[in-house]
């Protein structure tokens, strides 16, 4: 029986996970190959969702994280996958808390050995996140480790926010946590299918577990908005909000402009983006130890 490839979309919160899977479910579908996707998010709210076209098979696992509490629905969505369709490839969009190792497991249970063939673990690493690590708890900068030790392919991206010598910096402090495996730099994600091709999964060693709920204390809080908001409140509420706040996603409509935007923020950086489409105004926050009152009253405040 052929077997499906699998691939592991890895790498912390904002890294540009579903941005690479944008860029190789085009050069894919091009190529005529049979594709699914699994994305799993921290949140109630699929945000990311959008990112796959329709006739693309997709299964989603919301408000947790497979490589701790969600392995057994993650079995179940792979097996659906495999029984309905015939598929050439799957793409499995980690969270960016999850340990790609353990998820890994979950798609080498005994069920589905005989149908996939693990092709490898991609890890994006934010390179200005990286470069400003020291912002970052001592639980995420292991997590950010253990996502580079265990990848097959390490793309530091977002260079095109980073100097020369951060650019030189990071790639020397990466390499010295992983020889073995490829690193490419990348703006936008940008990689081809070409070059994760010539990659073949490595045996991991032994992992170190990073659980979401126990070490990590990262948490979401999602906020529904029932007016418009104002960009310089919002802006403001960027400025003052705690740095444990990583990525914040999702809709609005701005007093300033017409229409819904879709508002993306992480690691200091927010971009909005004009939505053709009508949209649930929200917005979901992840981060360390939140403190949902305090956002609550902030949306609160900056809602016409
Ligand atoms: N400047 C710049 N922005 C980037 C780059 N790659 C991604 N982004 C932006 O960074 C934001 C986060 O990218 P995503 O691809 O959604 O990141 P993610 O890892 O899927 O995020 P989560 O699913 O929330 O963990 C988006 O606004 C992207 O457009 C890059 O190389 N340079």
């Amino acid at each position: 029986m052929k077997k499906t490839e699998v691939w592991i979309l890895g790498g912390f919160l904002g890294a540009g996970k579903t941005t690479l899977l944008k860029n190789l479910l085009l050069e894919e579908k091009a190529a005529g190959r049979k594709i699914a996707v699994v994305m799993n998010e921290l949140g109630k709210e699929s945000i990311d969702s959008d990112a796959v076209s329709e006739d693309i098979p997709l299964r989603e696992l919301l408000n947790g994280c497979v490589c701790c509490t969600m392995q057994g629905q993650f079995e179940a969505q792979l097996h659906g996958l495999l029984t309905e369709n015939e598929l050439d490839v799957i793409y499995i969009e980690t969270t960016g808390a999850a340990h790609p190792v353990e998820v890994l497991d979950s798609c080498l249970s005994p069920l589905f050995a005989e149908r996939l063939r693990i092709r490898g673990i991609i890890s994006l690493v934010d390179g200005p996140a990286w470069h400003h690590q020291e912002r970052l708890s001592i639980p995420v900068r292991r997590l950010l480790i253990e996502q580079i030790k265990h990848a097959d392919l390490i793309l530091l991206n977002k260079t095109d926010l980073m100097s020369e010598s951060e650019k030189a910096a990071a790639i020397q402090q990466i390499q010295a946590i992983q020889q073995s495996g490829t690193l490419l730099m990348t703006e936008h994600s940008q990689v081809k299918l070409e070059d994760l091709r010539k990659l073949t999964a490595s045996p991991k060693g032994a992992i170190q577990k990073a659980d979401v709920n126990s070490q990590l204390h990262l948490k979401t809080y999602v906020h529904h908005f029932d007016g418009i908001v104002s960009l310089e409140g919002f802006e403001q509420f960027l400025k003052d909000m705690p740095e444990t706040i990583y990525r914040i996603k999702g809709y609005l409509v701005f007093s300033q402009s017409e229409g819904f935007f879709s508002v993306q923020y992480s690691y200091g950086m927010p971009l909005y983006m004009k939505e053709p489409v009508k949209r649930k105004p929200i917005l979901v926050f992840i981060g360390e130890n939140l403190d949902h009152d305090w956002i609550r009253s902030q949306m609160d405040a900056i809602t016409q």
